[in-house]
């Protein structure tokens, strides 16, 4: 059985918060692997600063082509948008059958919001939540707190955003060391972000 923690975004890009992140929970909570599952439309987000879907998920492969517990998933593609994360766990549990154990991962910003999601319920009932602190407005909803399937794992805080990135790319600043170089180096290759 491999214990599967899903870390979804949209990683526009990705950055090496997200990286840390990952890492953490791959080194210090029982899950085997940690994979990136690319969003093509996240339902809480406009599509405008939205790079194609194939090259986001290039820089989650340029990010961790040299972690062999971390891996860039392609599954939402071709799934109906906007992407539901229950509708593609479902996806994930026909696909890999029983010899996979899913989990999420999210930090605590979206936790705070998890009650607004669709079928939250269900994906509460089904899977374990791996929550991450993050520095973030509003309160945990009481029928989250000490759920037993919501474990807090104490993961470094990193206040690095993509849309930071993204910004101040434009605008000429130098933000290189926010990214794994590979990434860097694909980004600025390809003029993303300009
Ligand atoms: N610095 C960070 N540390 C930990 N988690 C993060 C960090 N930045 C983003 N995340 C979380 O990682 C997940 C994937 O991030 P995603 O790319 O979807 O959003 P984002 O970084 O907020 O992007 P944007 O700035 O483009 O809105 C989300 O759940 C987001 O909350
Ligand atoms: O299923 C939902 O209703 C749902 C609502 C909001 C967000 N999500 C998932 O959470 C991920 C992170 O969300 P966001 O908006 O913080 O980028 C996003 O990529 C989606 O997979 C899922």
């Amino acid at each position: 059985m491999k214990k599967v923690g899903l870390y979804f975004g949209t990683f526009n890009p990705i950055h090496i918060g997200h990286l840390i992140i990952a890492n953490h929970m791959v080194e210090f909570s029982n899950l085997d692997e940690v994979w990136f599952v690319v969003t093509p439309q996240s339902p809480f987000k406009t599509k405008k600063t939205l790079l194609a879907d194939n090259h986001r998920y290039q820089m989650v492969y340029e990010a961790t082509k040299d972690y062999p517990r971390l891996k860039p998933s392609k599954i939402e593609f071709g799934l109906p948008q906007p992407n539901y994360t229950v509708n593609t766990l479902v996806h994930l549990r026909e696909k890999y059958g029983p010899d996979h154990e899913f989990a999420l991962i999210m930090g605590e910003d979206n936790l705070k919001s998890l009650h607004k999601w669709k079928n939250y319920e269900v994906i509460l009932s089904d899977y374990n939540l791996y929550v991450y602190p993050r520095i973030s407005e509003g309160q945990v909803d009481h029928q989250f707190k000490g759920h037993a399937k919501i474990h807090s794992v104490s993961a470094p805080i990193m206040e690095i955003s993509s849309t930071f990135i993204r910004k101040n790319h434009k605008e000429g600043k130098n933000i290189r060391p926010l990214l794994p170089d590979t990434v860097w180096k694909y980004m600025d290759e390809m003029n993303f972000y300009r």
